[in-house]
C-alpha cells in the first residue's frame, strides 16, 4: 500500500459498503481499503434513488429517510417511515419497516466521516474526489459575536450535512438523493481575523504571514482571508450542497474572500488501490507521513495540551493543525514537451509507478530512495536538483507536511493554455518548520519550479474537532 494513503484517526464512521463489510470495522479505514472490495454499483451509481422503489411513494427519497447501506452484499433495506434519519450502515436499519424499500446507496454514497472528533474532518480523510475552498472576510460592522454565531451556525451544517441531512433552514435540495458521499467541512482562520474580532492576544504566532518567496507571483485578492473553509466530498453535488449552504449561512455576516474548485480521482476508478496522480502525470503522495508513524501527530497536529508556554500555541488550538493553502499553475504546455524520461528526472521517480529512479526495474513505489546511487558513468540516479530528493525531511531538519490536494481546472486562460494545476493544501504542526522550511530550499530553484507558478497563498489556524454539542472555534470564541 502506498504511503499516501491517508488514514483516518477515528473520524471516519463505518463506510457500511464503501470498503466492503470486512473493512467497515478498521478503526483506521485508508483509501486503499475502501477499494479493496469494490461493490459492485460503485461509481456506476445506478440505483441511489433514481427510481421510486415498491412501496415508496413516486417522489424522490428524502435524505433524512434515505438508510444506509450494506451496498457490497446488494441488500435492499427498509426505511422507518419518516422519522428514520440517515445513518449509514446502520445495524438497526435493517430492523425498520419492510413496507418501503430502497435500493441501496452505492457504495461510495454510503461514505460518512463524523463531524464531532478529536482532529477536523478534512485532513486526515482520504482524498475525496470533489473539493471546494473558499476564503471569507467578516462583513464591516460583524466582529466576535457575529464570528462565533457564523461558527456555531457552519458547525451545525457541517454536522447535518456530513451525516446526510438536510441543512436546518432553507435546504437548497441539490443533494436531495444522495447519502453523505464521504463529504467533509473544514473551518480555519487566518491571520486577519485576529484584529477584526478584537482577540489579537489569541493570535498563534504560527500565523505569522509566509515570507515571500522570490518565485512567487501571487494575486493577493485571492489570497489569505478571515475564515477558510476546506469542503470535500466523493460526489460533485454534494460538495456543491455544502459549499452552498456555507455560502448561505455567511448571511450578512461575511463575504466571500475567494473560492477555487478542485477534483481528485474518483474512488473505484482504478483496478486496485493505488495512490493519487495530479494533473502532470505523476504519481503523488507517496511519502506522505502515515498516521501509522509514531511521530504522525507530533509533526501534524498541534499537541492536546497546547499552551503558550509549552508548544508556543494558544490553548484553543490543542489538536488543531496550520494549512498552507497554494494555488499553483502548473505550465503544462512546457511540461509535456518533456520527453518521459526528462519527466521523470524532475522528481526523480518513475513516471509509471512513483519507484525511485535509483530503485532498478524491480522497484515499486514504496522502494526507499538510494540518494548516492550513481549510473555506470558516475551519474547521480536520482538527479540532484529532483523535487522528490529535495523535498525530503532528511534534507530540510526534519520539515515533514501532509500533502492533501486537489486538482484543479479552471479553463483555457486568453495565452490559449491551460489554467490548471494543484490546490495545494498541506498540514502540520508548526508551518515554519514544515512548509516554510521545505519552499525556502524549492525557491532557490529544484528541477520542478520552472514547470510551475505559485498564483495564490494562504495560511489558518484550524483548530480541533468540536465536541458534542459545541463549535468549532469555541474555545477562541468563548474563551
Ligand atoms: C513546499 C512544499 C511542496 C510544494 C510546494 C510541492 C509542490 C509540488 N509537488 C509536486 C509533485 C510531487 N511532490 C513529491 C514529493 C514531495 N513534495 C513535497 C513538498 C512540496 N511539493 C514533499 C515534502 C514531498 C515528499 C518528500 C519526501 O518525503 O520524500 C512527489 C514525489 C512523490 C511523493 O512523495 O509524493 C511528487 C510527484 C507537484 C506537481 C507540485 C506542484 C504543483
Ligand atoms: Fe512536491
Amino acid at each position: 500500500m502506498a504511503d499516501q494513503d491517508l488514514v483516518e484517526d477515528g473520524s471516519v464512521a463505518p463506510r457500511g459498503a464503501r470498503g466492503g463489510a470486512d473493512h467497515a470495522a478498521s478503526a483506521a479505514p485508508t483509501r486503499a481499503t475502501t477499494h479493496d472490495s469494490p461493490s459492485p454499483s460503485a461509481g456506476a451509481e445506478p440505483t441511489r434513488g433514481a427510481e421510486p422503489s415498491p412501496g415508496l411513494a413516486n417522489g424522490p427519497l428524502s435524505r433524512r429517510r434515505v438508510l444506509g447501506t450494506a451496498g457490497a452484499t446488494g441488500l435492499a433495506l427498509g426505511v422507518a417511515g419518516g422519522a428514520a434519519g440517515y445513518a449509514a450502515g446502520s445495524a438497526s436499519s435493517s430492523s425498520s419497516s419492510s413496507s418501503e424499500k430502497v435500493t441501496p446507496l452505492s457504495s461510495l454514497g454510503a461514505g460518512e466521516v463524523r463531524f464531532h472528533v478529536k482532529h477536523q474532518p478534512g485532513i486526515t480523510t482520504p482524498l475525496q474526489a470533489r473539493g471546494h475552498l473558499v476564503a471569507f472576510d467578516l462583513a464591516a460592522g460583524a466582529g466576535r459575536k457575529e464570528a462565533a454565531a457564523l461558527l456555531r451556525r457552519w458547525s451545525d451544517t457541517a454536522r447535518r450535512l456530513m451525516a446526510g441531512e438536510p441543512a436546518a433552514q432553507d435546504d437548497t435540495d441539490i443533494a436531495l438523493d444522495a447519502g453523505p458521499s464521504s463529504l467533509t467541512v473544514t473551518f480555519g482562520f487566518g491571520h486577519s481575523f485576529f484584529a477584526r474580532t478584537g482577540l489579537e492576544k489569541q493570535r498563534p504566532e504560527s500565523l505569522d504571514p509566509l515570507p515571500d518567496f522570490s518565485s512567487d507571483q501571487l494575486d493577493r485578492t485571492r489570497s489569505n482571508g478571515d475564515l477558510w473553509v476546506q469542503i470535500g466530498a466523493d460526489d460533485a453535488l454534494v460538495a456543491f450542497h455544502a459549499l452552498r449552504a456555507i455560502q448561505k449561512d455567511a448571511g450578512g455576516a461575511a463575504r466571500v474572500r475567494w473560492q477555487m474548485n478542485g477534483f481528485n480521482r474518483s474512488p473505484g476508478a482504478t483496478a486496485h488501490p493505488m495512490t493519487a496522480r495530479n494533473l502532470m502525470g505523476q504519481v503523488d503522495g507517496t511519502r506522505n507521513p502515515k498516521p501509522t508513524e509514531s511521530d504522525f501527530d507530533e509533526r501534524i497536529f498541534v499537541p492536546e495540551s497546547a499552551s503558550p508556554s509549552t508548544s508556543g500555541d494558544p490553548a484553543w488550538m490543542a489538536n488543531g493543525s496550520y494549512a498552507v493553502v497554494r494555488r499553483i499553475r502548473m505550465l503544462l504546455d512546457d511540461w509535456e514537451q518533456l520527453s518521459v524520461k526528462e519527466q521523470e528526472g524532475v522528481i526523480g521517480r518513475r513516471k509509471s509507478d512513483g519507484a525511485p529512479l535509483s530503485g532498478g526495474t524491480k522497484a515499486t513505489e514504496t522502494t526507499a530512495m538510494d540518494l548516492e546511487k550513481t549510473d555506470a558513468q558516475g551519474n547521480l540516479l536520482v538527479p540532484i536538483n529532483a523535487h522528490a530528493r529535495i523535498t525530503r525531511p532528511d534534507q530540510n531538519g526534519g520539515a515533514a507536511m501532509l500533502r492533501r490536494p486537489f486538482s484543479f481546472h479552471d479553463g483555457i486562460d486568453a495565452k490559449g493554455v491551460p489554467d490548471a494545476g494543484l490546490l495545494f493544501v498541506c498540514w502540520q504542526a508548526d508551518p515554519l518548520r514544515g512548509f516554510v522550511t521545505v519552499q525556502r530550499k524549492l525557491d532557490r530553484g529544484d528541477a520542478l519550479s520552472k514547470f510551475i507558478r505559485h498564483e495564490s497563498s494562504g495560511l489558518f489556524a484550524v483548530p480541533g474537532g468540536a465536541a458534542e454539542g459545541e463549535y468549532v472555534g469555541q474555545g477562541l470564541l468563548e474563551g
